[in-house]
């Protein structure tokens, strides 16, 4: 089995409960005679009830009432026209975050609540990195919680990466001020710092990020390169107003998506394009370090929608 096929088998088997849930939504709405407003109806809120976002669910409506449809509506049919919208709206945002940044190192914050996946994605990124023969250190900025501190440390040693880290309660701004200055001096290509996720204070939380950018851009005005927002795909909705809190506080640029392979709740990752439009640099669906990837649009919108895959 070659990695393509054995990350698309992950893709689809992680994706199953989010499918198995839409096909469920849609019982009894196929095979029928005719497609009438009713039906069309239901198939709408089927889709929103499958967390796909009102957007989507209108989008397949009018697909489906296009006239273009007099024959029987199987499930097949159904499904597949499904993952051709969701296609047209993830292909846009499907996006691997890229290492361009020059001078190096690209500095990349990522932010999250806790339990987002925060921690588990950062190791994820930073092993994708090495693979690409990237050279790579992280920077414990989340320094709210020892733990946390104390996590990161055990993925750099596992991953054979440095670390830059302070005390509990320390300051973040002067831990990414340490790191890139030693990720500068030792030619490091890519720099991936945990910072804090504080939802409940969004003050704070405003302030630190100020002031780590204040610190980033006197050593180089154009870090952070990137900041991504880890969500949980297990949340649901809460995911999307997730997203609403921290695009404009934290100046979000892309998002991954965790814990796809846990949930019914996949569907979200379409309203989250669909509505925000941001890049969506990588998904999760498993807890195993190779778990996290890049995204084909085609063949996420046919596992989302259930379809077979094939190219
Ligand atoms: N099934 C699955 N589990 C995941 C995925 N990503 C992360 N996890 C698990 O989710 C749990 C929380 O992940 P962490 O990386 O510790 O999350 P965090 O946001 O740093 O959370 P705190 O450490 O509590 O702040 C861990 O048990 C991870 O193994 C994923 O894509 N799929």
């Amino acid at each position: 089995m070659n990695d393509k096929t054995s990350w698309r088998d992950r893709l689809f088997g992680g994706l199953k409960r989010t499918s198995d849930k839409l096909g469920e939504n849609l019982t009894g709405l196929f095979n029928k005679a005719a497609l009438d407003d009713q039906t069309l109806d239901e198939i709408e809120e089927a889709l929103i009830l499958s967390d796909l976002g009102p957007a989507m669910a209108a989008r397949v409506r009018d697909r489906l009432a296009e006239g273009r449809y007099n024959r029987e509506l199987t499930e097949e049919y159904l499904r597949e026209i499904i993952a051709e919208e969701i296609e047209k709206v993830l292909a846009p945002v499907a996006q691997p975050l890229e290492i361009e940044a020059f001078p190096r190192p690209q500095v990349i914050l990522v932010i999250g609540v806790n339990g987002s996946g925060k921690t588990t994605t950062i190791a994820k990124l930073a092993h994708n990195y090495l693979e690409q023969d990237y050279g790579v250190m992280l920077a414990a900025g989340d320094t709210f919680r020892a733990a946390a501190i104390g996590q990161l440390k055990v993925w750099a040693d596992r991953l054979g990466v440095p670390i830059v880290a302070g005390k509990e309660g320390g300051d973040a701004a002067g831990i990414v001020f340490d790191a890139v200055r030693q990720a500068t001096a030792t030619g490091i290509d890519v720099l991936i710092v945990d910072t804090a996720g504080r939802l409940q204070n969004k003050t704070e939380l405003m302030d630190e990020l100020a002031k780590v950018r204040r610190v980033l851009g006197r050593l180089n005005p154009a870090a952070p390169h990137d900041v991504i927002l880890v969500l949980d795909a297990t949340t649901g909705q809460n995911a999307l107003n997730q997203i609403e809190v921290f695009k404009e506080t934290a100046q979000v640029t892309g998002l991954v998506m965790t814990k796809l392979d846990g949930t019914a709740r996949g569907g979200v990752l379409v309203a989250a394009a669909e509505k925000y439009k941001l890049p969506i640099h990588a998904i999760g669906v498993g807890e195993k370090i190779e778990d996290l990837r890049p995204f084909d649009a085609r063949d996420m919108a046919r596992a989302i929608a259930g379809t077979a895959y094939a190219r």
